[in-house]
């Protein structure tokens, strides 16, 4: 990896338990991010990073414990809240409006930022031209990035499934988020998708300074791209640290020996 300053402490997850009736989701589960880190979870099916992901995110409001964000702490925050804090996330099963072009799905992370009101922006007049114009140069300038320029103007839903990913990953950076989730973005990828997708999320992370949590199934990817890895099991931290201390831990291993991982 390329030598990177880590900052301070962005992220605080402090003891979060969730359950759902009876289903213990997540148990006293702590953790920290850095800034400018990509931190990924990992575990087994079930072990609760979605679950984890979702009360970052505002989804889920855990019974217990506290997320404090560049020293804002809260327990009850929904999710256009907490998206409007700076922290803005990619989707399993992709969030996409198939039937629009790239462009348009792009400038739907774009909402949060567009000041002027609809009346403006529907008549294109004034200062909602300005704004249109400055939010399309960022779009355009994200479309660059990610190398998707070709496809600008196809609609989402006719495009392989990784390039759709890579879609995703746009509408999320329109945000101009400080802290990007990741939902399994190499899920249903083949190889030569994956090495793209690991490369863009490390630029990503290198050029805008975006800060990951990642959640990825393919080990071999988040050995390769983390600062630091958090291991879960059935809702339980098992494992915390840089990837070859993660990789020797005892009850990482065997909470992997039985699965298919
Ligand atoms: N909305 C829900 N209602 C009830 N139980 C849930 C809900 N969401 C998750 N669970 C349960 O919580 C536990 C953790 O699930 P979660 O989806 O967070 O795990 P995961 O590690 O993301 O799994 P996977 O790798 O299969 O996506 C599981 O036992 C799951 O069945």
């Amino acid at each position: 990896m390329t030598q990177r300053t880590i900052g301070d402490v962005i992220l605080d997850v402090q003891n979060i338990s969730l359950r759902f009736g009876g289903v213990k989701a997540l148990t006293d589960i702590s953790f920290d991010v850095r800034e400018h880190e990509i931190r990924s979870i990992i575990g087994p099916n079930g072990a609760g990073k979605s679950s984890m992901l979702n009360c970052i995110n505002g989804v889920y409001t855990p019974q217990d414990g506290s997320i404090t964000f560049r020293g804002k702490t809260f327990s009850h925050m929904n999710s256009r809240q907490v998206a409007e804090m700076g922290v803005a996330r990619t989707f399993q099963n992709l969030a996409l409006f198939k039937g629009m072009s790239v462009i348009d799905n792009i400038m739907t992370g774009r909402n949060m930022q567009i000041k002027s009101n609809l009346l403006l922006q529907a008549l294109r007049i004034g200062p909602a031209q300005a704004e249109e114009i400055r939010h399309r140069e960022f779009v355009e300038h994200i479309i660059d990035f990610l190398e998707i320029q070709a496809w600008r103007k196809t609609p989402v839903g006719q495009l392989p499934y990784g390039l759709q990913k890579r879609v995703d990953l746009g509408r999320a950076l329109a945000m101009e988020p400080q802290v990007l989730l990741l939902d399994e973005p190499m899920a249903g990828m083949n190889v030569e998708e994956k090495q793209d997708m690991s490369r863009f999320i490390l630029d990503v992370n290198d050029e805008f300074g975006t800060t990951i949590v990642l959640i990825e199934h393919d080990m071999g990817v988040v050995m390769d791209i983390s600062d630091r890895v958090v291991v879960l099991d059935y809702g339980k931290k098992i494992g915390d640290g840089a990837p070859e201390e993660v990789r020797a831990n005892e009850d990482v291993i065997r909470a992997y020996l039985g699965t298919t991982h």
